[in-house]
C-alpha cells in the first residue's frame, strides 16, 4: 500500500461517537485500505452555517493502494451507507469524509480535490491533522500548515472531546 492519504471526519447528527466509529470500522473492512494513525477527537463549533449543533472532528491517516478518484467513491459510499442526506450546504451531516491531503499530489478534477480545498482556512481540520502530522506541509511547496493554523483568529471552537491515548487509538473504535 504505497499510498499515504488523510481523511478528515465530521459529524454533527445523531450519536455523533457511534458515527464515527461506523465510520472508520467500515473503512477498515477495505482489504486496500489500511488505518495509520488516528487524532483525538475533538469538539467544534460549527464553521460556514452556524445555526446547527456542534461537531465532533477528527483527522486519520491511512496507507492505500487506491487511487484517489477510487478512495473518494468509497468514502462516498461510507457517507452513504451511514444514511447522509445532502440538504444545506454545510449544513448537518451524520457524515462526512473528505480527502485531505493524497501523497504530495495536487489534483484538480471535477470530483476532486486535492489538497482539499478549505483544508489550510479550517481549524476543526488542521488542529487534528498537525496532532498527528505537525510537519505537514501543502503539497511540493513550502508552506507549512502550522503557519496556515496560526493566522486563524478563531481557534476556541476546537476542543478536544476524547484525548488519543497514546496507544492504538483504533482499538476506541472496535466493536
Ligand atoms: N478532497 C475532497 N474530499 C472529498 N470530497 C471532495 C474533495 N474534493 C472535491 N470533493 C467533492 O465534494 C463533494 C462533497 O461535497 P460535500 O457535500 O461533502 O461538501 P461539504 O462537505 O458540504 O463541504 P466541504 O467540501 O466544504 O467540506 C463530493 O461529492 C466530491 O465530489
Ligand atoms: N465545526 C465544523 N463545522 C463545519 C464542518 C465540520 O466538520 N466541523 N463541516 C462543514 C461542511 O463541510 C461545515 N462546517
Amino acid at each position: 500500500m504505497k499510498n499515504r492519504a488523510f481523511i478528515a471526519l465530521g459529524t454533527n447528527i445523531g450519536d455523533r461517537f457511534r458515527n464515527l466509529c461506523d465510520a472508520i470500522s467500515l473503512l477498515n473492512e477495505e482489504a486496500e485500505i489500511e488505518l495509520v494513525r488516528s487524532s483525538s477527537i475533538y469538539e467544534t463549533d460549527p464553521v460556514g452555517y452556524t445555526d446547527q449543533d456542534p461537531f465532533l472532528n477528527m483527522v486519520i491517516e491511512v496507507r492505500t493502494s487506491l487511487e484517489p478518484v477510487v478512495l473518494l467513491e468509497k468514502c462516498l459510499q461510507i457517507e452513504h451507507a451511514l444514511g447522509r442526506k445532502r440538504i444545506i450546504r454545510w449544513g448537518p451531516r451524520i457524515i462526512d469524509l473528505d480527502i485531505l491531503l493524497y501523497n504530495q499530489e495536487n489534483m484538480e478534477t471535477e470530483k476532486l480535490f486535492i489538497p482539499h480545498p478549505r483544508l489550510h482556512e479550517r481549524a476543526f481540520v488542521l488542529i487534528p491533522l498537525l496532532e498527528i502530522s505537525p510537519d505537514e506541509k501543502l503539497p511540493r511547496t513550502n508552506q507549512s500548515l502550522q503557519d496556515f493554523l496560526d493566522k486563524i483568529p478563531d481557534r476556541e471552537g476546537v476542543r478536544v472531546w476524547k484525548q488519543k491515548n497514546g496507544e492504538d487509538v483504533f482499538a476506541l473504535f472496535e466493536n
